[in-house]
């Protein structure tokens, strides 16, 4: 017999979706409920098989989806017509732009929102008082040499459309209402730098910023002075009294001093106790980022090199000392560089260094002993025993010396010195830590070694140095913190998301022109950039291992003539503030917990990664430019995008710990901060539509099917249908050349019949005894589970959903966990309630459970026999994880998780991105289901020893050392 499914009819639900907390999701029936049959789904009488076989089979009514259908021109046009229409017709644009524009993670700050106005108002406004718009604020560390720059900006006030029938305080006990009377503002940390004798640029960028209007008085921040009259920015630094004048004139603004010292410690204070990763050691060529322990920080040293040098003891926030400095430092070597070399600058002079050759200026211990070691006291040849020694020995003048031999040679005498001396103050005080800073530094890497060779060869290796990545701007930070009532003070490391915007007219620091209006102008700079690129992208290369080996200074040696002085430059990012991250709290060990399970930071791991994001990279073009409508604005929009995407790759190829530590997932999610920087909302939606339409045409069949077994082999239906299902990955190459070969259902049926046991990773058995019970062992259902969805179509319809309906009809709660923002084709929190709602018309577990969760509104608010009939179910719920990537990092997760998370007993994390690149070793305080089907023949054999295709279930009950049953 042949007949056909019908596909999916337009939708009867209205769609409404508002902000990125999908409990405040509520769709409103417009159409009478059907009714179902009760207990399970409705009767049909064909094998699950032979309807996919039909639903593959393409008629004329009917014809089959095929993934393919993407990938053909004409019909890919359709698409797109489709997206501009229904983007034009309804709010959904709206939304679109208010959700996903902005580069960070969650964008709204939801805190103290209030439905204003009657609540069964259509489209009532949400008043989001802690959400606004480029309110900035400012501080200033101005400099001999360079002006340093801290400004914060946040979304003004605004009203969102939206519905929330129950609050979030009300379901999960969720409350943003912060315990402080002066709230943590949301919003963005930039960080600046301009050449001090060029003020007056600095004073067009504040100017052309409105930097200066940010509504502060003398001492509070968030006051709201609606002029600028008694405005006042917080400056430290000795242009802070030389320029107060200026800044009067130019902006009228005055200027409040903030003592150096403290405005230095405040600054170190805040980055190393709320950035992760802030402080790295640097020991031949190798950078290696360290966790400070923020309870175990105090006290230490720090050490700041500007022009002269500052030796701080550091015992807690504002208490410290001055124990010790020299007025050997940043200005010494520049002074003396320029007289000796005839450099322009101090970046000039640092990069003769690079090229430099000391020991034709030196005198070594060799030349003293005749080319040997003085092993007896520990020396070897190559020490340098006196520097600038060998001048005096040599009838030469200063003309018969090279500039980078003089330039190397000073620069080894002053950051062996300050190590040196710092060394000897730490020890003085019997200091653990030695924290280096000031703009001597600039991320330099031979100039971070020579200090770090100083440092541990006078403590014979007890003491390292460590440097910090925002080293320039502890002053302006400091000077930042010192505004009263901003609350940053009280800020968290999961507070914090860096990021690190191309396009911008500045990278990580540095001004390269006017700041840009719009997102045309950020297209125009990424075209320069590139023009540019190599200029501007061109790190300063690491000295490979062995240039400063114990025992001696050895010659740098770089990789080229076209090096740049200033890497810091790129070295900083801009902190999105998000006072709504949390950590996940079933982490079982968050301070242990790491969330990359590979580790990138080997060169031939980054290699690999690398290759195979540019390879994707033009196919990911197109789709952006296509789900854009394929305008000529898409177009650009999109080859800026492969530009800036390109440019960060070869950046960190170059230098991986450019941006910090640095993993598979931060590289995934860079991808689509990339995206999102050029404003490409979802590239993968009309995919990814299609997929659902196909996917939710044979759910109740499937639903059907395994209602007809038994709970044994059903468990186990269920299963394989999660790992079938996540097959539909568009982020593996080998996953999208196989959808050129079949229709998605034609694909699933494929996958589903490869699924036998064992997987390669198959701890199916243990779970099927916790949730179905043993001999006599009744099963003892889990309260509540966090089901963490992946990819859309199959892989949450056929898959993750009816997992969860199996959770449901046992008495469990479930929780649906998706992103906050589009990453390749995985499905959203926002996109859900849809998928439900739409499931829920052919099942009724899923409908009273949907209704009991509130995803379905209608019989929330009135229908009394609903409500009664609901009392029997738990409840389905969606949150977001506060992510728009592939992968996760339970460190920083939605507060709404959080709260939602607290009851859990059994997390299911479902996907490669989510199950396998992160959390594969995260260990939880309840049961842990990891679910992903391997669609990547290295990470196969790396992870599990097995190929492409290979399945992982790995079971880890809360409190058993249990192993997974693996393979391999
Ligand atoms: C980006 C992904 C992690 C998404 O996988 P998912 O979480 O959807 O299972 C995955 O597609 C991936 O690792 N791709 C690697 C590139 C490739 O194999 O082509
Ligand atoms: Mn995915």
């Amino acid at each position: 017999m042949r007949s056909c499914l019908p596909l999916l009819p337009g939708s009867a639900l209205r769609k409404r979706c508002f902000g990125v907390n999908k409990r405040s999701i509520v769709l409103k029936r417009t159409t009478k409920r059907k009714k179902v049959h009760s207990g399970g789904c409705k009767e049909r009488d064909r094998g699950l098989v032979e309807k996919l076989e039909v639903m593959a089979s393409p008629t004329e009514d009917h014809p089959p989806i095929g993934i393919d259908d993407i990938n053909d021109e004409s019909k890919k046009k359709k698409l797109n017509t489709d997206i501009v229409e229904r983007e034009s017709g309804g709010g959904e644009r709206e939304m679109g732009h208010s959700i996903h524009r902005s580069g960070s993670r969650p964008q709204l700050d939801l805190s103290k929102a209030a439905i204003q106005g009657n609540f069964e108002e259509k489209d009532p406004t949400i008043l989001l008082p802690n959400q606004s718009d480029d309110i900035s604020h400012l501080a200033l560390d101005i400099g001999g040499s360079l002006i340093k720059l801290v400004y914060f900006s946040r979304q003004e006030d605004r009203s969102t459309n939206g519905r929330r029938k129950k609050s979030l305080k009300e379901k999960f006990g969720v409350s943003n209402v912060n315990r402080r009377s002066y709230p943590i503002l949301g919003g963005r940390l930039h960080f600046v730098k301009f050449e001090t004798a060029k003020i007056n640029e600095c004073l067009d960028f504040i100017s052309s910023k409105q930097l200066h209007r940010g509504g502060m008085d003398a001492r509070h921040w968030n006051s709201d002075a609606p002029n600028n009259e008694n405005a006042v920015i917080k400056a430290t630094g000795g242009g802070a009294f030389k320029f107060a004048d200026l800044f009067k004139e130019r902006l009228g603004v005055s200027i409040d001093k903030e003592d150096e010292m403290g405005c230095l410690v405040s600054g170190a204070n805040f980055l190393l106790k709320a950035i992760r990763h802030e402080a790295f050691t640097h020991m031949e060529g190798q950078k290696e980022f360290v966790q400070i322990d923020t309870n175990d920080l105090f006290p230490y040293l720090l050490v700041n090199i500007g022009s002269g040098v500052s030796m701080i003891k550091v015992d807690g926030d504002g208490k410290f000392q001055r124990v010790s400095g020299t007025n050997v430092g940043g200005g010494t070597y520049w002074g003396l560089g320029k007289l000796l070399t005839k450099c322009k600058s101090f970046d000039e002079l640092l990069e003769l260094s690079q090229r430099g050759d000391n020991r034709t200026i030196d005198m070594l211990v060799g030349d003293i002993y005749g080319g040997m070691d003085y092993s007896k006291i520990g020396l070897s040849a190559s020490t340098i025993a006196s520097s600038f020694g060998k001048a005096i020995s040599e009838n030469k003048n200063l003309e018969d010396y090279r500039p980078e031999d003089i330039s190397l040679s000073l620069l080894r005498m002053i950051s062996y010195n300050i190590g040196q001396i710092a060394y000897l103050n730490a020890l003085r005080f019997g200091l653990k830590r030695i924290f280096f800073g000031g703009f001597f530094i600039r991320g330099h890497a031979y100039t971070m070694d020579t200090i770090s060779f100083a440092v541990q060869f006078w403590s014979k290796g007890d003491a390292q140095a460590m440097f910090l990545r925002h080293e320039g701007f502890l002053g302006a930070l400091g000077a930042f913190m010192s505004y009263e009532k901003h609350g940053l003070d009280d800020l968290m490391v999961h507070h914090l998301v860096e990021r690190f915007p191309m396009g911008a007219p500045y990278t990580g620091g540095k001004i390269h022109g006017p700041p840009l209006g719009d997102l045309n102008e950020k297209i125009s700079w990424m075209e320069k950039f590139v023009q540019k690129g190599t200029e501007i992208t061109a790190p300063v290369p690491m000295a490979p291992p062995g240039t400063t080996g114990l025992g001696g200074f050895e010659v740098p040696s770089s990789k080229g003539d076209t090096l740049r002085s200033d890497a810091s430059n790129l070295n900083v990012g801009v902190l999105h503030l998000v006072p709504t991250l949390e950590v996940f709290p079933l982490l079982a060990d968050p301070k242990t917990y790491e969330p990359n399970t590979i580790d990138i930071a080997d060169h031939g791991e980054l290699e690999y990664w690398f290759t195979v994001l540019s390879k994707h990279l033009p196919d990911l073009v197109d789709k952006a430019v296509a789900s854009e409508g394929g305008t000529e604005d898409a177009k650009r929009r999109g080859d800026a995008f492969a530009r800036a995407f390109s440019a960060h790759l070869a950046r960190l190829m170059e230098e991986p710990a450019a941006y910090g530590k640095l993993g598979l997932a931060n590289l995934l999610e860079l991808r689509e901060e990339c995206l999102r920087e050029f404003q490409f909302v979802d590239a993968y939606r009309s995919i990814k539509q299609r997929e659902n339409e196909a996917s939710l045409a044979v759910l109740p069949d499937l639903l059907m099917e395994l209602d007809s077994m038994n709970e044994e082999a059903r468990l186990l239906a269920l299963i394989e249908g999660v790992l079938a299902a996540n097959i539909f990955d568009w982020g593996s190459r080998a996953c999208v050349d196989l959808y050129h070969k079949g229709t998605i259902i034609e694909i699933y049926r494929m996958s589903r019949n490869k699924m036998q046991r064992p997987w390669l990773v198959d701890d199916f058995d243990v779970f099927k005894e916790r949730i179905l019970g043993s001999g006599d062992k009744q099963p003892h259902p889990h309260k509540k589970a966090l089901l963490f969805v992946d990819n859309s179509g199959a892989d949450v319809v056929l898959g993750m959903l009816p997992l969860a309906r199996e959770l449901l009809r046992r008495g469990t709660e479930v929780v649906l966990v998706a992103n906050s923002l589009p990453a390749l084709n995985d499905v959203t929190a926002m996109e859900i309630p849809d998928i439900v709602a739409e499931a829920a018309k052919h099942c009724d577990i899923l409908r009273r459970a949907a209704e009991a969760g509130g995803l379905l509104v209608d019989a929330m608010i009135n229908a009394t026999d609903v409500n009664k009939e609901n009392s029997s179910s738990v409840p389905l719920m969606v949150v977001e994880n506060g992510c728009g990537s592939p992968c996760i990092d339970l460190r920083q997760v939605s507060s709404e998780l959080a709260s939602a998370a607290k009851n859990a007993d059994l997390v299911i994390l479902e996907g490669m991105g989510r199950a396998l690149h992160t959390n594969y070793d995260a260990r939880f305080k309840c049961d842990a289901l990891k679910l992903a089907m391997v669609k990547n023949q290295r990470l196969a054999e790396k992870l599990i020893n097995g190929n492409i295709y290979d399945c992982v279930c790995r079971y880890e009950p809360s409190n058993s050392k249990l192993q997974s049953s693996s393979l391999c």
